[in-house]
């Protein structure tokens, strides 16, 4: 059963939602506020409070750090190109349908393929099993999510429950010196021309010191085995500088077949400075590079899915948890201070609340209908557990803001949260109405529309709580006493409970003996006449109005002709 709210109502229950909405770090979390929407299930409310008063201090703020860093994992579904199924005559439907790569049951469509696999015994022996078949796409998006992983191991740390998110990161470990080797080969021009750089310039180098020592001595002897036709010399000489350069390339070449793990030949030694690793050697080590690389990560993958298929379930699990502890911690972060209110019944009750939208507020206490033993507030013993109260005061008294405190504390307790007072005392209610003061509308539609709704919320039975702003402000004073005062019997004799924000109290209390009438008031002027209110309603008192406290103070301050003019006009107030 939902708790049903008119439309100002529901617009405090949607701030609410809101300000819990924009503490949550991860998107889906979201779907954890839509459990609790206001119901007026009292089993309901008491089971919401119960699982929030086990689970809010499990959440502990070091959680924010890793929460943002957990992503869904979401496993997907391609089709590989890479390889070829090589299956039975009769299992090629079957096969066919994984849609996962090429199929055939002819061994010669094999040709060209880097993976080759086969239930018949034509290449890597595998069964028709997605993961045996393709067990990169189970591996390479947990590898792309590592942080996701890392995250909910520091989790479950964190929360005590532990996780296997450690299992399946060791697992897919045994692909990282694969997954480096891509990288290379990503770069695998620039590592290239990087190694060919370096490689020329020690070979310049070398060159230099070889003309350097040509001169001088070695010169002489060069020009005699010249002169003598001793060629074999000559060339031997350049020959020792030529196979220098030769070990230089293959050093250069080993290096780099270290780091991919291969060995090649690709610097061309047709010519020996400057040194060149053509394109096309280039273009044909990439190519092996890349089979030799799919068939390893293939291999890998296929051993870790193995380890980590059985945890993939409770890896979902733990995700979701993660989305709940997101919930939980934007809950926790907005009622911080907040506290569980009581099931109660006869009326609504609260000790120093605190309007959740003003900065720093003073706590107000109020109570509607039956006046909890604890309910010690100053003033209480004027409570006679009237279910209806008529709200009087000083303009910009904070009367508008006690009627959404009440609302905020009343939708809260009906969504199973922790609400913003040190003690409350609600029953759950079938039925809550607010409904504002429409400052700017005037005329017969106006208060046509607002007496409308006024009579709808009267209509039918059930727990309702009806909080009004001025009613009076949309038609004449002495039209709105008899109509206000009607309405209210009626709800008084349905057990309604009622706040009525009115200027008419003293007209209103007439009427209505059943109702109280309270009222904020000032505590005085400040320097710049402006009120110091006390935001407090005095229970069971007439709030005065601003214009008597204006009055006050200036007969107050003035002497003489004048000061007796503004008593007069204070006594007229009192009378
Ligand atoms: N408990 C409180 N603590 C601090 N400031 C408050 C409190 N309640 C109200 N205020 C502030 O006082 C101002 C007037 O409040 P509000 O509009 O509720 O008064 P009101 O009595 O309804 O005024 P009006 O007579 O004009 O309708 C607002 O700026 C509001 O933020």
């Amino acid at each position: 059963m939902k708790l049903r709210m008119n439309p100002e109502a529901k617009a405090v229950y949607r701030s609410i939602r809101d300000e819990i909405k924009r503490r949550l770090v991860l998107e889906p979390s979201a779907a954890f506020l839509d459990r609790f929407e206001p119901t007026s299930d009292p089993g309901e409310i008491t089971r919401r409070q119960k699982y929030l008063r086990d689970n809010l201090p499990k959440v502990r703020r070091e959680l924010l750090e890793y929460i943002p860093r957990v992503r869904a994992i979401k496993l997907r579904r391609d089709y590989l190109h890479d390889r070829i199924l090589i299956v039975d005559e009769s299992e090629v439907e079957k096969a066919e349908k994984l849609g996962l790569c090429e199929v055939s049951s002819d061994p010669r469509d094999a040709e060209g393929y880097p993976l080759v696999l086969s239930t018949v015994g034509y290449g890597i022996d595998v069964d028709l099993a997605p993961s045996q078949i393709a067990p990169e796409l189970y591996i390479l998006p947990l590898w792309e999510n590592r942080e996701t992983l890392t995250a909910l191991e520091e989790i479950g740390r964190l929360t005590g429950e532990g996780s296997i998110a450690g299992q399946i990161l060791s697992a897919i470990g045994d692909i990282e010196a694969v997954m480096e080797k891509r990288t290379l080969l990503d770069g695998l021009e620039e590592l290239v021309a990087q190694k060919e750089r370096e490689l020329n310039e020690r070979i310049s180098e070398r060159l230099e010191k070889f003309s350097l020592t040509l001169s001088g001595r070695d010169l002489l002897s060069f020009l005699n085995e010249l002169k003598e036709g001793n060629y074999e010399a000559i060339f031997r000489h350049f020959g020792d500088v030529e196979s220098e350069i030769m070990a230089m390339i293959s050093e250069a070449e080993m290096e780099l077949g270290e780091k991919l793990g291969v060995s090649f030949e690709i610097f061309s030694r047709e010519e020996l400075y400057p040194v060149r690793a053509p394109p096309e050697r280039i273009e044909i080590l990439r190519e092996e590079l890349e089979n030799e690389l799919k068939v390893e990560l293939y291999l890998k993958s296929r051993e870790a899915v193995e380890k980590i298929r059985p945890l993939l379930p409770a890896l979902k699990e733990e995700i979701d948890r993660v989305y709940e502890l997101d919930f939980l911690r934007a809950v926790k972060e907005f009622t911080e201070g907040f506290s569980f209110p009581e099931m109660w019944s006869g009326g609504l009750a609260f000790v120093r609340g605190r309007h959740i939208s003003i900065n720093d507020p003073q706590p107000v206490s109020y109570v509607v209908g039956k006046t909890p033993h604890e309910f010690d507030v100053r003033g209480a013993n004027a409570i006679e557990d009237e279910r209806i109260v008529i709200l009087t005061g000083a303009n910009s008294g904070g009367k508008t803001s006690l009627l959404e405190l009440i609302t905020q504390i009343v939708v809260l307790t009906h969504m199973g949260f922790p609400v913003p007072a040190e003690r409350a005392w609600i029953e759950p209610l079938e039925e809550v109405f607010f409904f504002r003061r429409k400052r700017s509308v005037y005329g017969a539609g106006a208060f046509e529309t607002a007496l409308r709704s006024f009579v709808r919320a009267l209509k039918g039975d059930g727990r309702k709580l009806i909080l009004i702003d001025e009613f009076e402000a949309i038609t004449e004073p002495g039209a709105a006493v008899k109509i206000i005062g009607e309405l209210l019997k009626v709800a008084n004799e349905k057990d309604f409970y009622v706040v009525i924000v009115s200027h008419l109290g003293e007209d209103l209390k007439k009427e209505l003996p059943f109702a109280r009438v309270d009222g904020i008031e000032a505590k005085g002027l400040d320097e710049n006449l402006n009120l110091i209110v006390d935001r407090q309603p005095v229970f069971g008192k007439l709030g005065r109005s601003t214009p008597e406290l204006i009055v006050e103070r200036l007969a107050r301050k003035k002497r003489g002709t004048e000061r007796e003019i503004f008593e007069r006009v204070l006594r007229a107030f009192r009378e």
